[in-house]
C-alpha cells in the first residue's frame, strides 16, 4: 500500500479552537505567562479564533499585541481581509495574514504555494527578502565531500543482467523494480550532484539518504514495519536486490540521472536528466522519523507518512527539514484535474526492508528527458491540499 503525502491527519496546521482555548485562553493569568513563555502566536491563529467570533477573543485581544480592542474590532478588522494577490475576500479560511505588515494572501495564491496556513508567525513576500539560490561550487572535491561519495566500486554490467533476466531485468509483466542507469559523462554526474548540492544548501538542508533518527524523535524500534494497518508490502528478493544496488550506487556517486532546477511558481522541482524506465527505483524518501503526533504543528510542506498504525500516537512520519536527500524536492500533482493526473510519472510505496517501513519513489511509467517529476501526494489519503497545485 502507497504512503499519503504527508500522513497527516490534523487537515491544517492552524490550531483547532479547543486546543487554542486549552493552551492559550484558560485565563488571562495563564495568557500573560503563555505570552512571556512563548513570544508570540501568529496572527492567523489570532484572526482564525476572531473570526469564529467567540468569546474567548478576549485572549485574543489579549495576545493581539496587548491592545485594548474589544473583540467586535477584532473580528471587524479581519473580516474585510482581501488576498493581496488575487484581489478577493472569500476563502478566509485559507487566507494568511502577514506579521509584519498584515496583508493577506490565500495560501494558494502565494508562490511557492503553501499547503497550510503556518501555526508560527509568517512574513509576506514583501516582507521577507526571496531565498538568494547558493550556487554550489563546481569543484569535484567538494561535491564528493558533501555527498560523502564513497569509493566506486564499478559500472554495474547493467546490460549482461538485462540479458540473463537478473536483478535489473525491466519487465512489464513481472513488475520488477529496477536500478537507474547513471549518466556515462561524469561532467553530467557532477552537475547533477551539484544541483542536489545547490538545492540543499539553499534550503539549510544536510545530505542524507537514509532515514535517520535523531534523539528526541521516534526511535529507531518504533519504526516496526509489522504495526501497519492491513500489512505493508514485503520486498521479494529480486526487489531487494535492486533496493541494495540502488543504495551503493548512490553512495558511490553514481546518481539517478536527475536534476534539480528552481521554479518560480513551485520552488524546486526534479526533471529527468535522461530517460528513465518504468519501475526504476527514482529514490528512497529520507529525512527524520518522527511519531506524527509530535508534528502537528509542522507546515506539513514536506512530511511524508511512514507508518500507519492501530493506534496513532505510534504512526510515523518522515521529516526532510533538517536531512534529505533529493526525493524532498520532488513535486505533487494536482489529484483533482485531469491535466494534474496525466503528469504524474511516480508513486510513493511503502516497503517492509527488514522489518522496517521505507518509502520508495518508484517510476509508473518510461519518462523522458527533461520531463518533470511528479507523483501524488494524496495517494490514498486526501488531506494535502493539493487543488491549488499548478
Ligand atoms: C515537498 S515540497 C517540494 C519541494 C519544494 N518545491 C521546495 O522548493 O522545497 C512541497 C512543496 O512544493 C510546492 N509544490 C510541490 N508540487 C507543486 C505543484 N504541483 N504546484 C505548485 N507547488 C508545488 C508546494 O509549495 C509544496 O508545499
Amino acid at each position: 500500500m502507497a504512503a499519503n503525502r504527508r500522513g497527516n491527519k490534523r487537515g491544517r496546521s492552524v490550531l483547532s479552537l479547543d486546543v487554542w482555548e486549552d493552551q492559550y485562553c484558560k485565563c488571562a493569568e495563564q495568557a500573560q505567562k503563555r505570552r512571556r513563555e512563548q513570544s508570540r502566536v501568529s496572527k492567523s491563529t489570532r484572526r482564525y479564533a476572531a473570526r469564529e467570533g467567540r468569546d474567548d477573543t478576549l485572549t485574543v485581544r489579549d495576545y493581539n499585541a496587548g491592545a485594548c480592542e474589544n473583540s467586535e474590532d477584532v473580528v471587524d478588522k479581519y473580516a474585510e481581509q482581501r488576498c493581496e494577490s488575487c484581489g478577493s475576500g472569500d476563502d478566509d479560511a485559507e487566507m494568511v495574514l502577514c506579521d509584519r505588515c498584515d496583508a493577506g494572501f490565500h495560501i494558494y495564491c502565494l508562490r511557492p504555494i503553501l499547503v497550510s496556513v503556518p501555526a508560527e508567525e509568517w512574513f509576506c513576500p514583501s516582507c521577507t527578502k526571496p531565498p538568494a539560490i547558493q550556487e554550489f561550487p563546481k569543484i569535484q572535491t567538494k561535491i564528493i565531500d558533501f555527498f560523502r561519495i564513497e569509493k566506486f566500486s564499478g559500472v554495474p554490467d547493467t546490460k549482461k543482467r538485462r540479458r540473463h533476466g537478473g536483478i535489473l531485468t525491466f519487465s512489464k509483466r513481472s513488475r520488477k523494480l529496477a536500478v537507474h542507469i547513471p549518466s556515462k559523462d561524469p561532467r553530467r554526474l557532477l552537475e547533477q550532484m551539484r544541483s542536489l548540492a545547490t538545492a540543499l544548501t539553499t534550503s539549510n538542508i544536510e545530505y542524507s539518504d537514509e532515514l535517520t533518527y535523531p534523539l528526541g524523535c521516534a526511535p529507531r524500534e518504533s519504526n516496526d514495519a509489522s504495526l501497519e494497518v492491513g500489512g505493508m508490502q514485503e520486498m521479494n528478493k529480486d526487489d531487494r536486490a535492486a533496493y541494495e544496488l540502488s543504495k551503493q550506487m548512490w553512495r558511490e556517486g553514481q546518481v539517478a540521472p536527475l536534476i534539480v532546477t528552481h521554479d518560480p511558481g513551485q520552488g524546486f522541482v526534479v526533471e529527468a536528466d535522461s530517460p528513465i524506465k518504468d519501475m526504476t527505483i527514482v529514490a528512497e524518501y529520507t529525512g527524520d522519523v518522527d511519531f506524527m503526533r509530535n508534528r502537528v504543528n509542522d507546515d506539513g510542506n514536506s512530511i511524508m507518512g511512514l507508518l500507519f498504525t492501530e493506534e496513532p500516537s505510534k504512526e510515523l512520519v518522515i521529516c526532510p527539514d533538517k536531512r534529505a536527500n533529493i526525493a524532498r524536492f520532488v513535486s505533487g500533482i494536482n489529484n483533482h484535474t485531469r491535466e494534474g493526473k496525466k503528469k504524474q510519472n511516480l508513486r510513493c510505496i511503502r516497503y517492509n526492508v527488514d522489518g522496517e517501513a521505507r518509502a520508495l519513489l518508484i517510476a509508473i511509467r518510461d519518462i523522458a528527458k527533461g520531463e518533470r517529476l511528479y507523483y501524488d501526494y494524496n495517494a490514498y489519503l486526501s488531506d494535502y491540499p493539493t487543488h491549488c497545485f499548478l
